[in-house]
């Protein structure tokens, strides 16, 4: 395996459809990589490739797609762009997001892979505030976008334009409300910007320096070389590209000199100093680079589209076994905490947007809720662990409440229930997959949640970096080998614990009942409900833990012992042959015959 290195391929020009145009080409690349470089993972490899494609061809859209992720609807590419390049919406679209969807997963869906709830009612949803949060994969995003510009100001003609030119903050100065104002105000004497006019040319390196004509004259001053090298790097063929609004290469550019252009913005050195992963590009700092890159895009005021062809537009692999699943969820929770103790937060990033509105805030709420998620791990495990304290010790945990408080639990219970149902009916996701998932909710907010809280503290407050591993996939041979393999992890500790002490706690419970008599089964079902509640949303977690079970119906074996244990005691109860003076004695039991 090489360390680094770097390769292009640009294929063999020259090829010609029958209309003369030139044919597409595929590129491969590889970019630099070497010791004392953080290559920072994905967000790296796709500025990087942000970049040499900025070089090549300079297309004002692109498609991002994960290894594991392939083309599945020869149509999606055109829904996207009926959305990016709409008159009227289309300019202030940053990305148009397609659904996850995936092969080769178990009939069952065992481990909620499909994750139909996230997909089919949060991210629809959000289609109606601001737009989805960016996933990841299946998006297809304006370039302009991605280089940190606004969009457009909402009012057009308060700005007086017609195609308005995306003007980059960064150029235009902060973005507090008086200088946009002022800005706007401008406006309206002078014609705008506009860089979507084929006739401007592409900007030569002296172009730069002089400050460019038709962007704004007051600010020519700032537009020095520097202050782009500063931001984009030290490419002047990749910076031109970049005012390029609907992309597009010199025609006198020779494909020799692109070449090595190419090559210079890969280097592992092209993003020192630079703006790159910090306010361009994939955003750097989390291992959900996705939910940071998108989340600020929609902070400058962009939106974002969801577009769910019937035909699924891509296609994935997910990992089907309990161990990877939840070290995938892991990954994911602790991508959030590490938004959640940033500057990134939800929370307190991204206010003031500016003349372009900014994030909206229902979208921030969304956003809040997909970063601080794996904090609800902690009032979940304590969900799972009284049910079993109950039975073990005897008390119940449900106090007797008031009425107005009865009042307000049942009517928070209600509207839980009447979101559920809504959701379920208008996004067309069945009642087992919502089951599915909130089981997996549990599963993964005792483990997953639970473990990335604590790392994420950890590489927040003390530096101590865990690995980013591509999920593994599943073997496509076998039926479904690896769903019922088991990799240990530490990550199997806490639900298991949490299985083995509600099972324990539910025979104990019977059979104190058993010993106790008629009165006390009343209080006890109100505890064995709890319980039970907890085992059967951690019952696909206990499946897993028993591996294949045509193999070794280890499963079975462990409900036969229980319920024999059960029956057996209460077998000894009912014994006609056993005098009732020789039962269990009574004084221990605190009741007084
Ligand atoms: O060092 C790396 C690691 C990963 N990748 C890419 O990142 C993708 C996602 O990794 P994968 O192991 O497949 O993780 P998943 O959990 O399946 O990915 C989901 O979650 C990630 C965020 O954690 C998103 O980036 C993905 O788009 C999304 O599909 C891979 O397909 C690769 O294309 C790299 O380019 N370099
Ligand atoms: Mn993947």
């Amino acid at each position: 395996m090489r360390a680094w290195g770097w390769q292009v391929f640009l294929g063999h020009s020259g090829g010609h459809d029958t209309d003369g145009n030139e044919l597409p080409r595929l590129v491969y690349v590889s970019r630099e990589k070497r010791p004392g470089f953080n290559h920072h993972k994905k967000a790296g490899a796709m500025n990087a490739l942000v970049r040499v494609s900025a070089v090549l061809t300079n297309a004002p859209f692109f498609l991002n797609l994960d290894c594991d992720h392939y083309i599945n609807n020869s149509k999606a590419l055109r829904e996207a762009m009926c959305f990016l390049m709409d008159p009227i919406v289309g300019k202030r679209v940053c990305y148009v997001q397609f659904p996850q969807r995936f092969d080769g997963i178990d009939r069952n869906d065992r481990y909620a892979n499909h994750n139909t709830v996230f997909f089919d009612i949060n991210l629809k949803g959000l289609d109606g505030v601001q737009g989805p949060v960016y996933v990841g994969t299946g998006c297809c995003f304006k370039r302009q976008a991605i280089y940190g510009y606004d969009p457009p100001p909402k009012d057009a003609k308060a700005s007086g334009g017609r195609s308005q030119g995306v003007c980059p903050s960064w150029l235009c100065g902060p973005r507090k409300k008086g200088v946009g104002k002022a800005k706007v105000a401008k406006g309206g004497k002078k014609k705008p910007p506009s860089r979507s006019d084929s006739s401007i040319p592409i900007f030569s390196l002296e172009d730069i320096e002089e400050g460019i004509e038709g962007i704004d004259e007051e600010k020519s001053s700032l537009m020095s070389l520097k202050n782009f090298e500063k931001r984009f790097g030290q490419s002047p063929v990749f910076v031109a590209s970049t005012l390029l609004e609907n992309g597009g290469v010199p025609h006198s550019a020779n494909p020799g000199s692109l070449l090595k252009e190419a090559i210079h913005v890969i280097s592992c050195g092209y993003e020192d100093k630079t703006d790159w992963g910090k306010e361009i590009g994939w955003i750097y700092g989390s291992v959900t680079e996705d939910i940071l890159t998108g989340f600020k895009m929609h902070c400058r005021g962009w939106r974002s589209i969801y577009c769910m062809p019937t035909r699924p537009a891509f296609k994935g692999s997910a990992p089907i076994n309990l161990s990877d699943r939840l070290n995938q969820v892991l990954r994911w929770a602790l991508g959030s905490v590490e938004i959640s103790l940033s500057r990134h937060c939800p929370l307190w990033y991204g206010y003031g947007g500016g003349k372009n509105g900014g994030l909206k805030c229902l979208e921030r709420l969304a956003y809040i809720n997909t970063t601080i998620y794996p904090l609800t791990s902690l009032p979940l495990l304590a969900y799972c662990v009284l049910p079993a304290v109950c039975l073990l010790t005897g008390k119940f945990i449900i106090p007797t409440i008031s009425n107005l408080a009865s009042l307000w639990f049942i009517s928070l219970f209600i509207s839980i229930f009447a979101t559920g149902i809504l959701e379920m009916r208008w996004s067309g996701v069945g009642i087992d997959e919502w089951w599915r998932n909130e089981q997996f909710w549990v599963i993964g907010g005792v483990s997953a949640h639970l473990f990335a809280l604590f790392q994420g503290l950890l590489k927040v407050f003390a530096g101590i970096d865990t690995n980013f591993t591509v999920t593994s996939k599943q073997a496509e041979d076998e039926d479904f080998a690896e769903l019922y393999m088991i990799k240990w992890t530490a990550l199997l500790i806490p639900p298991t614990t949490l299985i083995v002490i509600n099972m324990i706690g539910v025979v104990a419970g019977i059979s104190d009942a058993i010993n106790n008599g008629y009165q006390s089964w009343g209080p006890l079902f109100g505890k064995l409900f709890f319980a039970f509640w907890v085992i059967v949303h951690l019952y696909p977690f206990l499946k897993g833990l028993m591996g294949r079970q045509n193999r070794t119906p280890t499963i079975v074996i462990v409900w036969s012992i229980l319920l024999a244990s059960i029956f057996s005691l209460l077998w000894v109860r009912i014994d006609p042959f056993l005098a009732k003076v020789k039962g269990p004695d009574l004084s221990q039991c605190g009741i007084n015959c």
